[in-house]
This record gives structure tokens, sequence and C-alpha cells, in this order.
């Protein structure tokens, strides 16, 4: 069994997610992919717009997409979102033997050093990173030295051992798209259609999040 997380601020959930994580699960041949919000991020703000509101726009955008699933477990836990904590959990919920990773775009990869227990994350999953349009940039010596030697160069490598692989990964449609734009946008009165779900962008005019108070 192969199972894949990606986490996220999700501040909102767009399309640049949804599609990666369509195309993700199926280069990997993912059974299932669990998409988790962080309520309180570690390197960043905490957002405005609460983890459970951000969960909805989440439910709201993943909609019935098979094999994907809005996972809320890190709002029950206490405190920052530090994914080994969040692998920790899978990692029981599924056993040893399963095929675990964590993906992450290219603009979190390079954050990676600065990650709690960052190596213990190795001896829990695999790390699938993908390109994010934009971040083409070299990888810092620390990031290199932390990766070492568990690169590998194909899905299938990632099915033969449950965790401890990096992967880089290059997907057919890259999208440009960010939440940070999309909350731009929004706080100044701008169309978003088109970058997120219909029904996320209904729920978010709906409720005026990311609106300007002025
Ligand atoms: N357009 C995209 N293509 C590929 N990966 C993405 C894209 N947008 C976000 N990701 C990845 O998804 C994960 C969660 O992203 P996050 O919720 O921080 O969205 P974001 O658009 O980067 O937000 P912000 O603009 O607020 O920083 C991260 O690993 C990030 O690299
Ligand atoms: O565990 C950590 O130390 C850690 C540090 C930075 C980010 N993360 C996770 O990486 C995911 C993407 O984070 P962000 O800030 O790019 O939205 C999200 O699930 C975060 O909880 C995790």
């Amino acid at each position: 069994m192969q199972i894949g997380m990606l986490g996220g601020t999700f501040d909102p959930v767009h399309l640049g997610h949804l599609r990666s994580a369509v195309e993700v699960r199926e280069a990997l041949g993912l059974d299932r992919l669990h998409m988790i919000p962080a309520p309180q991020p570690p390197l960043r703000d905490t957002p405005q717009v609460s983890p459970e509101q951000r969960f909805e726009l989440l439910r709201l955008g993943i909609s019935d997409t098979p094999s994907i699933v809005a996972d809320d477990r890190e709002l029950r836990r206490e405190g920052r979102s530090y994914s080994v904590h969040t692998l920790i959990e899978l990692r029981q919920m599924y056993g040893n033997s399963a095929s675990l990773v964590m993906i992450i775009g290219f603009d979190a990869f390079l954050k990676l050093t600065k990650w709690h227990n960052v190596k213990q994350i190795f001896s829990l999953a695999h790390l699938v990173v993908i390109d994010r349009p934009g971040y083409n940039v070299p990888w810092p010596d620390a990031l290199r030295e932390l990766v070492g030697d568990r690169e590998v160069d194909s899905a299938d490598e990632l099915k033969q051992c449950p965790n401890g692989k990096v992967l880089m990964l290059a997907l057919p449609s890259m999208m440009a798209i960010s939440a940070t734009y999309i909350r731009e946008r929004l706080k100044e009165g701008r169309s978003v259609r088109y970058l997120l779900p219909e029904a996320v962008e209904d729920a978010i005019l709906r409720h005026g999040f990311y609106h300007s108070d002025e």
C-alpha cells in the first residue's frame, strides 16, 4: 500500500494544490492521498481565516475526487502543526510496511532544513518534491547535505521500501497560482474566477473572507 500526505496552510486551497494532488497521486500510483490543513503552520504567521474554515474550503474544493481525502487530524492537535507528528499518526494508522510519502512544493523544500526534527521525517516517510513555477533555483548546501544519497530517479523506487527516499517530480501541468495572489486579489475586490474551484470561490465571497476592511 502507498499513502501520500500533502499538508498546507491552504489559505485558501486553489487549483495549483488540487491539480498537483491529482497528478502526483496518478504519477506515484498512491492508494490514498491525505490533504491536511495546518492550523498553525510552523514557519509563518497563523492565518486569520480559522483552521475550521480553511478545512471547510478544502472539503468543498476536493468534493468527490477519487482517493483524495480532506483530513482534519491537525485540527485536533494543540500548538504548532509539525509534520513529523502528523507522519507518526499516519504511520500508526497504516502500519510499518506501507510506503508513506510526504509531498511538498519546491518553495517549501527550500526551507526543509528549518523543519522540526527533519531527520526523523526520513525515518517515517519518503519525500516527493514537486516543481513550482518561479522556483528554479539551486539547492543551498545545507539542503544538499540533508538529502545526501537519498535521491532516487523513479516513482517505482518509492514502492520498494516504506520511507527514506527523495524524488524530485516535474508534473505535466505546473500552475503559477499561489494563495498569496488569491488573497491579494480578493483584498482589492478583483476576480479570482478559475484560480480555485467555483464552490470554494462562492464560499469565500459568501463569508467575506480576505476582503479589505478599509
Ligand atoms: N501552484 C502550486 N503548484 C505546486 N505546488 C504548490 C502550488 N501551490 C502550493 N503548492 C505546495 O502546496 C503546499 C501547500 O501550499 P500552501 O498552502 O502554502 O499554498 P501557497 O499557494 O504556497 O500559499 P501562500 O501563497 O500563502 O504561501 C506547499 O508544499 C506548496 O509548495
Ligand atoms: O514540521 C515543520 O517544522 C514544518 C515547517 C514548515 C512547514 N511545514 C508543513 O508544510 C506544509 C506547507 O507549509 P506552508 O507554510 O508552505 O503552507 C504544511 O503542512 C506545514 O505544516 C512543517
